[in-house]
C-alpha cells in the first residue's frame, strides 16, 4: 500500500537537514577530536622526541667531556715518545712490541716471503724450530694496550705522510706511538734501554747494515732500509798475515780511546780507505769487522739518483755513535776525465747545438766539496768510523786522501801463494774429509803421496798451479765452488792449470772488445770536438768531475786497467796499512 502523507513528509526532510547538521556536526567533533588528539599524540611526541635531544645532547656531552677528562689525564699521566722509522730506535722498538706479543690483538698483518730484509716477524708456530716461508708483520694500526714492567702502555702507528708511499695497500713508512701511564721519564727510559738491549741480543749473530731504499726515499729519515747478513768470523778473511790485525787493533783503541781525543781536541772519528782490485775482501773485512767489534754499517752508494750533498749530510749526521759509515766505489761520484771521454753524447743531441750539449751533460748532485764536508763536518765525530771503498785509488783527489779525513789506506792485491793456500785449506777442511787428514810421520814414509795426498800437499799443489798476484781472492772462490766435493780435482792436473789458461783467454778477448768500445767512444768524442764541442771538465779548466766542485780534482791520472793493476806496481805491492 502506497499512501502520501506530506506533514510527516515534510517532517521528515527537516529531520533530514536536523541530522545532515547533526552529522556534520558530529564530523566537525569527531575531526576536532581527532585533532585535538593527533594535537595531543604530537606534543607527546615532541616532547618525547625533545626529552630524547636532550639526553641524546647529554649524554654526547658526557662522553665528550669523558674523552677530554681520559685525553687530560693522558696528557696530565702519561708520557709519549715517538719512534720514526728509519731511527735504529724505531728497529728495537718493533722489536720489542713484537716479543711482548702486543701483535696478539692485531688484526691487520704484512705478509711478504721471507728474505734478508728487517721486519720483526711474529712466530705463530709452537714449534719455533720450523721456518715458514712468509713472514707476518703486524700492522699495529689500531691502538694496542699492554703491561711491562707493572705499567700500562699503549702502542700506535701512525704514518709520516710526507715520506709514506702505498706499497700492496700497506704504508711502508710511519712512526710508532708509545704511550706510558706513568710520570716516571725513568720508566720510558727503561723500557727503551730494555728494546735496545734484547735488539742487540737477537742481532748478536748478525751484522745489521742500513741502507737507503730509493723507493721509500725520505730526505728527513735517510736510513730506510735494514738488512741482517749472518755474522762472518774474522779468521774466514784471507789476507796478508797481521793486516786483519792490525785493523783489528787500531778500530779498537779508536773506539776506547774517546776521552783522549776530547782532551786533545781532535774530532773523535776515524776514516780508513781500503783500495785495490775486485774481488779482493774489502767490503768483507768490513763486515767481519762490524761483526767482530759488534757495530752496525750504514752503507750508501754516492751513485744513487736521490743522493746529493745536503742529503749526504742529513744521512751522515743520522748515523749514530759507533756506527760504520761506508761509502763503496767512492770513485763512482767522481768519474776521471777518461771516463767522461768515454761516454759521449747521442749524435742526435750533438746536432742540436753546444748550449745543448752543454747541458746535457748535468752537473753531479754531489760535490767533492760536500763529501768532504761530510766527512769532516758537524756531526762527523762521536766516535763514528767511516770507510770507504775504491777500485781506483788514483782517481781520488788528494784532499779526500788527507789524514783527519783517510787515516789509515789498506791496499788490497790479487791472491798470493800464501792466501791461495790458505783459501784452499778453508774450502776442504780436514773435518769434512777425514780421508784426506794430515798422515802421521810412519804413514807418510809408507803411502804413496801420489795416489793419497794430504789436504796440506793438495793446497801446495793448488797454490803451485795458480800464479800468484794474477787472480783475486773471489775469482779462485769461483773457481774452488765448482770443485767443493774433490780436492784432489781442484788441486791438481786439468783442474786448475786448465782453468788458469780459461780464464787468462777469457780477459784477453775482454780487453780486446774493451780497447774497441774506448776506440769508438774517442772517435765520437773527436767527432763531437769537429763541431766545437768541448767537454765541460775541459772547458772549466781542470775542475773535477762535478761540475759544481770547487775543488781540483786529481783525475788527470790515466785510469789503471786490472791488467797492469796486476802486472804493475800494485801487484807488485803487499797489501799495507799506511
Ligand atoms: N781476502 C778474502 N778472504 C776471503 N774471502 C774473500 C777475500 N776476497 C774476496 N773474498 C770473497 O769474494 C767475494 C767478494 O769479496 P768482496 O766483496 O769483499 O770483495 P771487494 O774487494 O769488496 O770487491 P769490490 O771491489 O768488487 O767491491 C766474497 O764472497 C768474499 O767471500
Amino acid at each position: 500500500m502506497y499512501s502520501t502523507y506530506y506533514g510527516p513528509q515534510s517532517g521528515l526532510a527537516g529531520a533530514d537537514a536536523t541530522a545532515q547538521g547533526s552529522s556534520w556536526m558530529t564530523s566537525f567533533m569527531g575531526l576536532s577530536s581527532i585533532f585535538a588528539a593527533l594535537g595531543l599524540v604530537s606534543q607527546s611526541y615532541v616532547g618525547s622526541s625533545l626529552k630524547l635531544l636532550v639526553l641524546g645532547s647529554l649524554i654526547e656531552t658526557g662522553r665528550r667531556f669523558f674523552q677530554w677528562l681520559i685525553e687530560r689525564f693522558r696528557i696530565q699521566y702519561s708520557l709519549t715518545a715517538q719512534f720514526n722509522e728509519g731511527d735504529p730506535a724505531h728497529e728495537w722498538i718493533v722489536l720489542f712490541i713484537t716479543q711482548e706479543r702486543v701483535w696478539k690483538r692485531s688484526r691487520e698483518f704484512v705478509v711478504t716471503a721471507k728474505n734478508s730484509e728487517r721486519k720483526w716477524a711474529v712466530n705463530t708456530d709452537s714449534d719455533p724450530s720450523r721456518v715458514g716461508s712468509a713472514e707476518y708483520v703486524p700492522t699495529y694500526q689500531a691502538p694496542q694496550l699492554f703491561k711491562w714492567g707493572g705499567y700500562w702502555v699503549e702502542i700506535k702507528r701512525g704514518n709520516d705522510a710526507r715520506g709514506s708511499v702505498v706499497a700492496n695497500g700497506v704504508s711502508q713508512t710511519g712512526r710508532i706511538y708509545l704511550t706510558i701511564y706513568t710520570l716516571d721519564m725513568t720508566v720510558l727510559s727503561r723500557l727503551v734501554e730494555e728494546a735496545k738491549k734484547r735488539y742487540v741480543e737477537v742481532n748478536r749473530p748478525h751484522v745489521v747494515i742500513h741502507l737507503i731504499d730509493s723507493r721509500r726515499f725520505n730526505s728527513s729519515q735517510p736510513w730506510n732500509s735494514v738488512k741482517h747478513k749472518i755474522r762472518r768470523p774474522l779468521s774466514s778473511i784471507i789476507l796478508l798475515p797481521g793486516l786483519l790485525d792490525s785493523l783489528v787493533q787500531d778500530a779498537e783503541e779508536f773506539l776506547k780511546s774517546e776521552d783522549w781525543y776530547i782532551g786533545a781536541g781532535i774530532p773523535h772519528r776515524r776514516g780508513y780507505l781500503l783500495h785495490g782490485p775486485p774481488g779482493t775482501g774489502k767490503t768483507s773485512t768490513i763486515y767481519a769487522l762490524a761483526g767482530a767489534l759488534n757495530l752496525e754499517i750504514y752503507s750508501l752508494s754516492l751513485a744513487s739518483n736521490n743522493v746529493d750533498d745536503s742529503f749526504l749530510q742529513q744521512a751522515a749526521s743520522s748515523i749514530p755513535k759507533n756506527g760504520i759509515f761506508l761509502i763503496e766505489d767512492i770513485d763512482c761520484a767522481f768519474p776521471s776525465r777518461a771516463d767522461e771521454e768515454d761516454e759521449p753524447m747521442e749524435p742526435m743531441t750533438v746536432m742540436r747545438g753546444n748550449a745543448m750539449m752543454a747541458r746535457a751533460r748535468a752537473p753531479r748532485a754531489i760535490t767533492l766539496s760536500g763529501l768532504l764536508n761530510v766527512i769532516d763536518g758537524v756531526g762527523s765525530e762521536e766516535g763514528k768510523l767511516f770507510f770507504a771503498t775504491t777500485n781506483y785509488i788514483d782517481r781520488l783527489d788528494a784532499a779526500l786522501l788527507r789524514p783527519g779525513r783517510i787515516d789509515r789506506k789498506i791496499e788490497y792485491a790479487l791472491s798470493t801463494d800464501e792466501q791461495t793456500r790458505a783459501l784452499f785449506v778453508k774450502f776442504f777442511p780436514e773435518a769434512r774429509f777425514p780421508q784426506f787428514a794430515h798422515a802421521t810421520e810412519t804413514e807418510k814414509r809408507n803411502a804413496d803421496a801420489e795416489k793419497n795426498p794430504t789436504l796440506t800437499a793438495l793446497a801446495t799443489e793448488f797454490s803451485a798451479a795458480i800464479p800468484p798476484r794474477e787472480f783475486s781472492t773471489a775469482e779462485l772462490q769461483g773457481y774452488l765452488q765448482g770443485h767443493k766435493m774433490h780436492p784432489v780435482e781442484a788441486a791438481r792436473g786439468a783442474g786448475a792449470g786448465a782453468w788458469v789458461e780459461a780464464e787468462r783467454a777469457e780477459r784477453a778477448a775482454r780487453e780486446v772488445r774493451e780497447e774497441e768500445r774506448r776506440a769508438k767512444a774517442r772517435m765520437r768524442a773527436q767527432q763531437m770536438g769537429g763541431q766545437g764541442y768541448m767537454p765541460p771538465q775541459m772547458a772549466g779548466a781542470g775542475l773535477g768531475g762535478s761540475g759544481m766542485n770547487p775543488v781540483p780534482m786529481s783525475s788527470t791520472a790515466a785510469t789503471p786497467t786490472f791488467k797492469s793493476m796486476r802486472t804493475g806496481n800494485v801487484a807488485a805491492a803487499a797489501p799495507v796499512m799506511t
